[in-house]
């Protein structure tokens, strides 16, 4: 993803100001900031969630609005806090996305499953059985059957108890690694930055305060705002 320039204008105020990023291929950023302070807008900025009402975005150097949104949806896959799932088996949410594209093959549909260590039997199981964990992880298998090339993750463990967690956390990890996957990630959880992340930006009130390599903002903070941020987590 590239050059990000952007004013968002919502109910009469600005949720973010004088936003000007970049992210290289390959790099892991994490966005963190205050409840409220715009990262969640942000991050939906990037597959046309939400369009901001002034400035532009750029992936692969083509700005954002010239994709059709579903080719950009599948490029830039979106994983959620919670899963958001068709209520239907784990086999018919996986090939949704690819079936639209007609890039279904069935023994794609294990393969999946393997990248988040679900058994092979699950896939004719209705996802209301599964427990919170088992369909997160079925939310990002979906969201890599797209074989996306960036992955945009909203707190994606926070509904998840501590032992999934970490499971899912290291799963994670070796799909990025894998795919080479960039990655921009919503968290709340200053360790799972520091394990995931190679960059940082850090938001306060919509508008970027620090901005590097996570290791240095999270260990010696330049501003007064992420040195309080990181004093109170
Ligand atoms: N659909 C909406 N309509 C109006 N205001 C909104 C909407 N979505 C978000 N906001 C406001 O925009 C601001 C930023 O919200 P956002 O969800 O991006 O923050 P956040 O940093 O992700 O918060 P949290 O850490 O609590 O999830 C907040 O003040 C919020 O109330």
């Amino acid at each position: 993803m590239t050059n990000h320039i952007f004013q968002f204008n919502q109910v009469n105020r600005l949720i973010l100001k004088d936003v000007n990023f970049k992210v290289n291929e390959g790099e892991r950023l994490i966005i963190f900031g205050p409840s409220g302070s715009g990262k969640s807008t942000l991050l939906h900025l990037f597959n046309r969630m939400d369009d901001p009402d002034q400035g532009e975005i750029y992936f692969q150097q083509q700005l954002i609005n010239d994709y059709d949104i579903p080719q950009l949806r599948k490029k830039v896959g979106l994983v959620l806090q919670q899963p958001h799932l068709f209520p239907e088996t784990v086999l018919d949410n996986l090939k949704f996305g690819p079936s639209m594209f007609d890039e279904w093959e069935e023994e794609r549909a294990y393969q999946l499953l393997n990248y988040v260590n679900l058994p092979k039997e699950y896939l004719t199981k209705p996802v209301e059985e599964l427990s919170g964990g088992e369909q997160q992880r079925v939310s990002l298998a979906r969201t890599l059957a797209n074989k996306p090339d960036v992955l945009l993750l909203d707190e994606p463990t926070s509904a998840l108890d501590d032992r999934n967690i970490e499971a899912i956390e290291e799963d994670l990890i070796n799909l990025i690694e894998q795919h080479s996957l960039t990655v921009v990630m919503v968290t709340h959880s200053m360790d799972q930055a520091k394990r995931i992340g190679t960059k940082g930006l850090f938001i306060d009130e919509g508008q970027v305060i620090e901005f590097g390599d996570i290791a240095q903002l999270l260990e010696t903070p330049k501003t007064e705002e992420l040195k309080n941020f990181l004093h109170k987590s």
